[in-house]
């Protein structure tokens, strides 16, 4: 399955919240990388068709999803930023009423759900009513209806928002082993949700795809310039508008402070190597208050 994006734009009246955003998607996760205000939700609607674009078009296997609505509908599946559940809903009637909307036959639904609940954990809770369900399980129970018809393309908008450390690797090993043969694509602004499963990182920012490459690259990349220096607290105070810190640990009467920095940003700095979130900190850098 490929998915090509082509030259999308979007205005919301004079606001230009896409500027051509071009990418393509085979199988694997995708990771969806921007600061607040980026774009992500707005491209992630265009894709699912809840939002017309301005501009630009979308291809499934190099066909013009116009010209292929039906399938590619079909081959989409979609967990939106916040699931809404009719307060008298079990998860059990939950995914019955999401499989009658994708048009499901009873039989295979039923086979489906039974797979589904197991995989996502959620067999002994399928009877309990979902509004009660805690926040992991409800967006455990947001991919087993995202899945439910098979989809070929799987679209995650801010998936771990409010999710406590367990539940949000639970539900990065899911959409691990479901991308083996699916195409992924995950928005986010928590580096650590495709640190270690994307194998491409795509980072937007102000509408624009900045750069897609291989998560490692984003991090080889920045090799040479991620720095721990030690220094007094007061000192910190000074040093923090100047550079881009993306860690404190304080170690006796002193602070090791991990700097983010083209150049040594001081004396006794000493080169570390670096990680997915320092090279979102530098690519990010003039975005969040940090200035440079
Ligand atoms: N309905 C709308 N009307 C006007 N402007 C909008 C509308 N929706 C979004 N925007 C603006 O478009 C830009 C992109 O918003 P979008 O929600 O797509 O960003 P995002 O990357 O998903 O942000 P977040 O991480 O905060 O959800 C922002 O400047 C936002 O204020």
């Amino acid at each position: 399955m490929k998915l090509t994006i082509k030259n999308i734009s979007k205005n919301y009246g004079k606001k230009q919240a896409l500027k051509g955003v071009s990418f393509e998607m085979e199988n694997g996760v995708y990771g969806l990388l921007g600061p607040n205000g980026a774009g992500k939700s707005t491209l992630i609607r265009i894709l699912v068709g809840v939002m017309g674009a301005s501009g630009g078009e979308v291809f499934m296997n190099g066909i013009n999803r116009k010209s292929c609505d039906r399938e590619y509908r079909r081959a989409l599946g979609y967990l939106p930023q916040s699931l809404d559940f009719y307060p008298e809903f079990s998860g059990l009637d939950y995914l019955r009423f999401v499989a009658v909307l994708k048009g499901l036959k009873e039989d295979d639904a039923e086979k489906k759900i039974k797979t589904l609940v197991e995989r996502v954990g959620l067999a002994n809770d399928l009877h309990r009513k979902c509004i009660n369900y805690s926040g992991g399980m409800k967006r455990r129970l947001g991919i087993a209806q995202a899945l439910l018809n098979d989809p070929e393309i799987l679209i995650l908008d801010e998936p771990t928002a409010g999710l406590d450390p367990h539940e949000r690797i639970r539900f990065r090993n899911l959409v691990s082993i479901f991308s083996r043969d699916r195409t992924v694509l995950l928005s986010t602004h928590i580096v650590s949700d495709i640190d270690s499963i994307a194998k491409k990182t795509i980072m937007i920012k102000g509408g624009k795809v900045g750069r897609m490459e291989s998560t490692q690259s984003f991090v080889d990349a920045i090799a040479g310039k991620v720095w721990n220096v030690k220094m007094t607290v007061d000192e910190l105070v000074s040093y923090q508008d100047s550079h881009i810190i993306s860690n404190v640990l304080p170690i006796g009467d002193r602070m090791e402070v991990r700097v983010v920095s083209d150049e040594k940003p001081s004396l006794n700095a000493i080169s570390v190597p670096p990680t997915l979130e320092d090279a979102y900190l530098h690519e990010f850098q003039f975005e969040g208050g940090i200035s440079k």
